[in-house]
């Protein structure tokens, strides 16, 4: 009997054209392995327009998808890393993270080529309070409106006319063939990415020698390192994600470079910090920028938006809940 693997995914377009992309790479490194996509609906996916969407949080869109690895209906997961929760089931891990796609945010328009070029109060469509707080920081004259649903849908409603533009993760963009619709990448010193964007981890049973052995050729190690990074400040920041929190990391001269943002969604509060280190020190570099975050007062921020109400008319704000 032929060597079967099983990826299970979600249903959107961008996260089939991911487990595609797994898919194919697979099947180049493995000749006569069976690779078979299984799509699932996640709750995120059903709620998606629900006011209470935000409850839940990151694990809205993994929960089926690792519940299925776990009844052995499927082997391997593929995910964005940037909706990946801090923490996994018993039973399961992130096994590999392929080479990372553009991490920035993307600024799509029909009307203007870049951020600068907006005018006195144009309207910026976003439902991510990262990219909320740090358009706001940088253009308090902006109008910012919600803007959810998946990539598709969110340049369908900058093409109804609605915003005159709307800020998308490049990588999403680039994967779906929309390239062409990017006016501008946005630097990170004025859109600090969110954690994990632009990369794809694979998810898989701890125990699955197999599993791993056919992944493990897809790990690109440099990628995992920065996502590392990213995801310890995220961890040490106790990662809620109705808070605006970006982190990003690089490799700049031989060592790994991070920075990380905490702020109010509204602007009013900003909190920056950032070190440099050797690469074997990815989780501890998370960590103290966590912490020079927190000794700015990125707590009290925390603590306030963790206070906050649900707001229906914003829907799910965090930044998986841009749908993926
Ligand atoms: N928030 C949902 C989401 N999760 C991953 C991506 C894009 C692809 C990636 O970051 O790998 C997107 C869309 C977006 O933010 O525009």
């Amino acid at each position: 009997m032929p060597e079967t693997i099983r990826i299970a995914t979600r249903k959107s377009a961008l996260a089939m054209w991911q487990a595609e992309h797994v898919a194919d790479a697979l099947r180049r490194l493995h000749p006569g392995l069976t690779v078979e996509i299984i799509g699932m609906t996640t709750r995120g996916d059903k709620i998606l327009d629900a006011p209470l969407a935000k409850v839940g949080g990151k694990g809205l869109f993994v929960k089926e998808l690792e519940q299925g690895m776990l009844a052995r209906d499927a082997d391997i997961a593929v995910h964005s890393m940037k909706d990946v929760p801090v923490d996994f089931p018993d039973g399961l891990h992130l096994a590999c993270i392929l080479e990372r796609e553009d991490p920035r945010d993307a600024f799509v328009s029909n009307k203007y080529a870049a951020l600068d070029e907006l005018p006195q109060g144009a309207c910026v469509g976003t439902s991510s309070l990262r990219r909320q707080c740090q358009l706001a920081v940088r253009r308090p004259d902006l109008r910012i409106e919600p803007l959810r649903g998946n990539v598709n849908t969110r340049l369908r409603k900058l093409d109804e006319g609605v915003y005159d533009a709307i800020i998308l993760a490049a990588a999403g963009l680039i994967r779906l063939e929309f390239s062409e619709r990017i006016r501008s990448f946005i630097a990170p010193e004025d859109s600090l990415p969110a954690i994990g964007q632009g990369a794809i981890g694979i998810e898989c049973r701890t125990d699955d020698e197999r599993v791993h052995a056919l992944i493990a050729p897809l790990h690109h190690q440099p990628t995992a390192e920065q996502v590392m990074a990213e995801r310890a400040l995220n961890a040490h920041l106790n990662g809620g994600c109705q808070v605006p929190i970006a982190g990003h990391a690089v490799h700049r001269d031989g060592s790994l470079y991070l920075r990380g943002l905490v702020g109010m969604p509204d602007g009013s509060k900003i909190m920056r910090a950032e070190i440099s280190g050797p690469m074997a020190d990815a989780e501890r570099m998370g960590r103290e920028v966590g912490e020079a975050l927190l000794a700015q007062g990125a707590d009290t921020v925390l603590a306030a938006l963790a206070h906050e109400p649900a707001d229906p008319a914003a829907g799910q704000s965090s930044e998986s809940a841009s749908q993926p």
